[in-house]
């Protein structure tokens, strides 16, 4: 079994029962359900970093990252640092997250948030809006195209927009379709754990242009957005480099400066 499949076998328990203490009429009840939510992709399309900052507590590669810090305190210095929008990973046993953290990162800052999660059921999607999130990940290798149909089109009548991940070709082309609105090419083969930019490289050509390109994971440079923009990508979500440091906002804000310095304006 790969680690994909044990999270998902473990995240089937994990929201059944859910279901049964906590009824989709309550999540409905949530004061964010009403709230008016705000738009990643259109960050993005206005933004010359493109970062994504992920709160990332500890994850099945690289076991504990940081788990000393507040999300309260990391959500402020991510939106200080002008990033276009911030990851929360919601797991609790491989990463360490709750939707506390979301909940947390949503009344500390105003930035679009992804709740990264592994979604295999709709009622899923109604816990990220109740607890305040804009968008939602599928993740194409654990889930039929008539469940990415199915989530997304959920997702989409919330007002949340969809990011979509995919590791290969094959997942791609079995996942395409209008209700998306990101498509995110995942570097990290879950397999092995090594990242490689040329995964991104190799998918991008194959990534329709309606679609907002994000390269994701093992991004530790800001030599790496450098090479990956001509291949079109606009979002680069960072977890890892971030939040190994003591002050992950700052870091972010330095790595900014030093992309607006060393990389030039997005080729069309
Ligand atoms: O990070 C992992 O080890 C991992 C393992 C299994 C499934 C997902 C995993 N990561 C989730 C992510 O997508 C990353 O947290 C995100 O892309 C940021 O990656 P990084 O910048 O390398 O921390």
């Amino acid at each position: 079994m790969d680690i994909l499949q044990k999270i998902v076998a473990d995240k089937r328990r994990e929201v059944a029962l859910k279901k049964q203490l906590i009824p989709i009429s309550q999540l409905e009840q949530s004061i964010l359900f009403e709230r008016k939510t705000i738009s990643l992709v259109k960050n993005l399309q206005n933004s010359k970093s493109g970062i994504i900052a992920e709160h990332k507590r500890r994850s099945p590669s690289k076991h504990m990252i940081n788990d000393s810090l507040n999300v309260f305190d990391v959500a402020q210095g991510y939106e200080k640092a002008s990033v276009c929008g911030m990851s929360v990973l919601t797991d609790s046993k491989y990463f360490g997250g709750s939707l506390d953290d979301l909940l947390l990162a949503r009344a500390s800052c105003n930035l679009p948030l992804l709740r990264k999660e592994f979604i295999i059921d709709g009622y899923q999607i109604l816990e990220a809006k109740a607890y305040g999130a804009d968008v939602i990940l599928l993740i194409a290798a654990i889930l039929t195209p008539a469940e990415i149909k199915e989530f997304s089109e959920l997702a989409k009548s919330l007002n949340l927009e969809v990011l979509l991940e995919v590791h290969n070709e094959e997942e791609l082309q079995k996942s395409i379709m209008p209700s998306l609105d990101l498509l995110g090419v995942n570097n990290r083969n879950l397999k092995t754990f090594e990242v490689s930019l040329e995964t991104s490289i190799t998918l991008s050509s194959l990534i329709p242009d309606d679609f907002m390109k994000v390269s994701e994971s093992g991004i530790s440079s800001t030599g790496a957005i450098k090479i990956l923009k001509p291949y079109g990508y606009k979002g680069f979500l960072i977890g890892e480099n971030f939040m190994r440091t003591d002050n992950p906002g700052e870091s972010a804000k330095n790595f900014i400066s030093e992309l607006n310095l060393t990389v030039p304006i997005f080729r069309d």
